[in-house]
């Protein structure tokens, strides 16, 4: 068993501690953010899925053997995960690396000849062996291949089902020299239940990260972009696409109101870092971010004009049943509707039209007054209310987030409290039902 420092406690570096620690390995994580490690010292480790925070606290209350412990200093150890945040500069329009490079000094000081460092941030193709490196030699003085193991391997995690996904995805391991890359195979192998497969180097590794996200932003783009398409046509997008779907050779994902989270809209970008060949996949992000535009459009052309009507936005999480709103729709809408964010908000591409001169932002925001709501989200930081607070005299609601709460709604209820058109871009609400009840819902 290995001694693991893993550096960042956040989605993905609690979650990754908690593996090692529960595989038997003695693990200390090293975060900077004082809530973060007391949140964690109090046994209360800010995640809502039941079975990871089963994971986490089993992690945190071993006795000796298979420990997290929590620290506020970088330690030294066999290995160091680094899994600190890599946001997008979108005034620059370049990955922000300060807390990856942060961490390479951190590790450089404490790090000894023998030790593996391993990057598992997302990060542009040649980040491991280019600045992280250069950074982790300068400041240990050893030389990475040499001195010590250097190696990326992409986390691939679906938030929602992370115990699982950390389990069984297959790992893909690129290492400096082969010795780096096995030694992380060989951990990783300690740990996981999944093929451990080795890409011939770091820069790879990173690039097939990229790819696998890119990937779904594109495909998710084209359901986006069919469904707008056969909205033009009068033809029903999801009865189309469930028919398409039945060729062998085809599979359409599903339409929403935009791509959200701190991945998809995030990640495809990086691929420019040193690139001029991305033009695919740039467009796909803008029509993934022209979707929130779409939706509002959708109730306009239902309801007119917005002007002093009350909304009501039902999900401000990326997605269903999770808590993290980062870039998602359900803001993107809000944003657009005249919702004045709080600062420190991520919400990329915010409020883009698809036009074909590239874009530009929009508000629809003159006096509609607009109420969000969410079931999980806890940010204190949005002005959330109860959904019924929401909708009560509200005279439209937009279903922003596909939350299964949002999938039982009873119709009867929410036109007894007021709106009488429902804008429902996942198709999750059965339109007969809600029709019964005087709701007319707008869906794509
Ligand atoms: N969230 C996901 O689903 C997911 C999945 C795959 C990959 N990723 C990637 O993993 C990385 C981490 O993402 P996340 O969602 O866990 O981020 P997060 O924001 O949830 O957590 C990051 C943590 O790192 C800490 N931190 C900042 N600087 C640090 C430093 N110098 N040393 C140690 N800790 C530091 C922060 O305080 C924070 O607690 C990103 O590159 C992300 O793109 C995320
Ligand atoms: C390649 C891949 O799978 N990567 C995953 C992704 O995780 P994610 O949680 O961001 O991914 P999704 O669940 O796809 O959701 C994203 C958004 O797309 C919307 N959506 C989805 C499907 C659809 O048919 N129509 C849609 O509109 C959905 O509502 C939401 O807003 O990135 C993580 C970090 O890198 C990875 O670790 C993880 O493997």
């Amino acid at each position: 068993m290995s001694m693991i420092c893993v550096h960042g406690l956040g989605y993905v570096g609690l979650a990754t501690a908690s593996l090692f620690a529960n595989a038997g390995h003695e693990v200390v994580g090293y975060d900077p953010s004082d809530c973060v490690r007391a949140a964690l010292e109090a046994r209360r480790p800010r995640v809502t899925e039941p079975e990871l925070r089963e994971f986490v606290c089993r992690a945190l209350d071993a006795e000796e053997e298979g420990r997290l412990t929590v620290s506020d200093t970088p330690v030294a150890a066999d290995f160091h995960l680094v899994c600190v945040p890599t946001p997008f500069d979108e005034s620059t329009g370049h990955a922000d690396l300060r807390f990856v490079d942060s961490a390479a000094r951190n590790v450089g000081r404490v790090l000894r000849a023998g030790d593996v460092v391993v990057l598992e941030s997302t990060v542009p193709p040649g980040t491991t062996e280019g600045t992280f490196r250069e950074t982790l030699e300068a400041e240990s003085g050893l030389v990475a291949g040499t001195d010590f193991g250097l190696a990326f391997t992409p986390e691939t995690v679906l938030p929602g089902n992370t115990v699982a996904e950390l389990r069984t995805n297959a790992r893909i391991v690129g290492g400096i020299d082969a010795g780096s890359r096995e030694a992380v195979r060989a951990l990783y192998g300690t740990a996981i239940e999944a093929e451990r497969l080795s890409a011939p180097d770091c820069t790879t590794a990173e690039f097939v990260k990229l790819a696998q996200n890119a990937s779904r932003d594109v495909q998710i783009a084209f359901a986006n972009e069919m469904a707008r398409i056969a909205g033009d046509y009068g033809v029903d997008a999801r009865a189309a696409i469930g028919l398409a779907n039945h060729h062998p050779r085809v599979n359409i994902l599903s339409p929403g109101p935009g791509v959200g989270g701190h991945c998809l809209p995030v990640d495809p970008h990086f691929l420019k870092e040193a690139s001029d060949s991305v033009h695919l996949v740039e467009t796909a992000r803008r029509v993934n971010d022209s979707m929130p535009e779409y939706v509002i459009e959708l109730l306009e052309g239902t309801v007119g004009s917005l002007e002093g009507k009350t909304v009501a936005v039902l999900g401000v999480a990326y997605k269903g049943n999770v808590d993290d709103a980062r870039n998602s729709p359900g803001l993107a809408i809000a944003d657009l509707l005249g919702v004045a964010l709080p600062e420190g908000i991520e919400l990329h591409g915010r409020a883009m039209t698809l036009a074909s001169d590239g874009g530009g932002t929009v508000t629809h925001g003159e006096g509609v007054t607009v109420r969000l709501t969410d079931p999980y989200v806890t940010d204190d930081s949005l002005d959330l209310v109860p959904l019924t607070a929401a909708l009560d005299g509200a005279d439209a609601a937009i279903l922003a987030s596909p939350h299964a709460e949002y999938a039982d709604l009873d119709p009867a209820r929410v036109a007894a409290l007021g709106p009488d058109v429902v804008v429902d871009p996942f198709g999750i609400l059965v339109p007969e039902r809600w029709a019964e009840a005087g709701i007319e819902v707008v869906t794509y």
